[in-house]
């Protein structure tokens, strides 16, 4: 299939074509400029975020071309005075643009902080600015779910999560792209068969209270689970009375033993989970099932799982629907995409900065990179950020995002690793986002390389991240030119 015909070109706020036709009638179209995708807070008050959405990114850089039909509609689109808002040598001027960007990017399942780069764009800034929407879209949801579901596996300590959320999801999209983003966050199944097709994601599930209410008892709906299933069940104890259920499932679970299969164990779905988990595993147990697993479900997330298990509850897996895909507490990460730098007529670039009154709005300006620094362990140290137009010296200070008397120096022989990319080079791919198990596995390895104050779920130990200083003081300098330019030019 021609990969054009799957294009999202289109799928972007209006004002980057308003933006994208300005540039082209000012001339300004070709003109190069550095972007970056970053996020300033970190959320659900934690401390990190786990990087997701790239392979969906590729994929829509991949295929990105404005179709005929694409053109047409564009066409169509009038202004307030009721004409077209794109001429039509702009539209033909669509019509033939194929991307010539370089992209670098954080690879998937990497731990990343606030203000650090994920991606970076460089290249025209009419295209970078068209894909921009995307870019956003894709990297901001994943993440979150990424994040959360790192989270939720954190909390579970060692125990299977699995990722129950499509029917509660926001939409299509919205459910599969967060099955593979809970998976990339340490997720061990989804119960999303698309997702599984789609991303090879594992599938698992149980069945739900209808099978138990259509038939005349719970024993007979789990006998004749039992029989169509012998090797897969697990039986919801709760449609009735849960621990009389967990002796129909004993009961089951006996003659399925009996004639050579294995109960796989019993889920529960209401109810105080930590009492029922207890008397269901002293049952289970007593009747020589004690590998049988007991699945909770019902409204979870990372604090009930962690209250849970502080309350002695013997759950052994975890079904995490609604407050996973939905990011319940924090329905948005609010990454955004900032211009670094632009190319001069010369072919110098310009460092650009927006400045804000709130310090953790103001950009930052420049062609970023991150440094991750590591200790003899490989446990990561700090993060600096940098800018690849100035040099960087043997001896790095570090100055500190929030607190700049605080600086850390480290010199040449401190181990370390640059974290942004290279996935496009003109356009041409030189980078793949790999499987997605490798992904969850980076995941895994990656979140080992923090303390845990760092990841804890509260008021999280603060990593260190910052600006190299030569970067700092450049910000700094602009900031001030920004304010003195605009003291001036309100006092002509
Ligand atoms: N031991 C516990 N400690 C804290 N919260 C719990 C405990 N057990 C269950 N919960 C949570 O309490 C909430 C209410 O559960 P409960 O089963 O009473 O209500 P429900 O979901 O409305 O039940 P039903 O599904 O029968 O309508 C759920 O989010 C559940 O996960
Ligand atoms: O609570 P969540 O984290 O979102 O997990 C998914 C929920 O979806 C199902 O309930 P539902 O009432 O839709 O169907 P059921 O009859 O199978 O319980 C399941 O039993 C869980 O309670
Ligand atoms: O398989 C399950 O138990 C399941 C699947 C989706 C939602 N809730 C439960």
């Amino acid at each position: 299939m021609n990969p054009a015909s799957n294009s999202l070109a289109l799928l972007t706020d209006l004002y980057e074509l308003t933006m994208a036709y300005g540039y082209w009638k000012c001339g300004g179209a070709e003109r190069h400029a550095a972007f970056h995708l970053f996020f300033r807070t970190s959320p659900f008050q934690g401390g990190y975020v786990i990087a997701a959405g790239l392979g969906p990114v590729l994929d829509f850089l991949r295929s990105f071309r404005f179709n005929p039909d694409d053109i047409e509609y564009l066409g169509t689109i009038v202004g307030n005075d009721g004409r077209p808002l794109f001429e039509p040598a702009f539209l033909q001027y669509l019509a033939e643009l194929e991307l010539t960007l370089e992209v670098d990017a954080i690879p998937e399942g990497t731990v990343v902080f606030p203000h650090e780069p994920l991606l970076r764009v460089c290249g025209p800034i009419l295209q970078c600015q068209l894909i921009e929407t995307a870019l956003l879209n894709q990297i901001n949801y994943q993440s979150l779910v990424a994040t959360k579901a790192s989270r939720v596996v954190m909390a579970a300590d060692g125990d299977a999560v699995l990722e129950f959320g499509l029917r509660r999801a926001q939409g299509i999209d919205g459910g599969l792209t967060a099955s593979r983003a809970a998976f990339i966050g340490g997720c061990a199944a989804t119960s999303n068969v698309l997702a599984g097709k789609r991303f090879g994601i594992p599938v698992k599930g149980t069945h739900a209270h209808s099978w138990v209410m259509s038939f005349d008892s719970e024993q007979e709906a789990f006998q004749a689970y039992a029989d169509a299933m012998p090797n897969n069940c697990v039986f919801l104890v709760d449609t009735y009375d849960t621990l009389q259920g967990v002796r129909h499932a004993v009961q089951v679970g006996r003659r399925l033993r009996r004639s050579g299969h294995r109960m796989v164990g019993i889920r529960l779905d209401s109810g105080d989970l930590a009492w029922l988990s207890i008397e269901a595993r002293k049952i289970l147990d007593a009747a020589g099932f004690e590998d049988a697993v007991i699945v909770a479900s019902n409204d979870l997330d990372e604090r009930l799982i962690q209250s849970l298990k502080l309350q002695g509850a013997t759950i052994t897996v975890w079904g995490v629907g609604t407050k996973l895909v939905t990011a319940y507490d924090q329905p948005a990460l609010g990454g955004v995409y900032k211009l670094g730098a632009i190319q001069e007529d010369g072919g110098q670039w310009q460092p650009r900065i927006k400045v804000s009154e709130q310090l953790i709005k103001t950009s930052t300006p420049g062609i970023q990179q991150v440094r991750r620094y590591l200790d003899n362990d490989g446990m990561a140290i700090a993060d600096m950020i940098f800018n690849m137009l100035q040099p960087t010296p043997e001896t790095c200070t570090v100055v500190d995002f929030l607190d700049t008397t605080h600086q850390t120096e480290f010199d040449a022989n401190v181990e370390f690793v640059d974290l942004l990319q290279p996935m496009l080079r003109s356009g041409k791919f030189v980078g793949e986002s790999p499987p997605l198990n490798e992904i969850r596995s980076r995941t895994m390895t990656q979140l080992q390389q923090f303390h845990r104050t760092v990841l804890r779920l509260d008021n999280p130990h603060r990593y260190r991240v910052g600006l190299e200083r030569s970067l700092h003081d450049l910000k700094s300098q602009l900031v001030r030119d920004a304010r003195q330019r605009n003291k001036a030019e309100s006092t002509t």
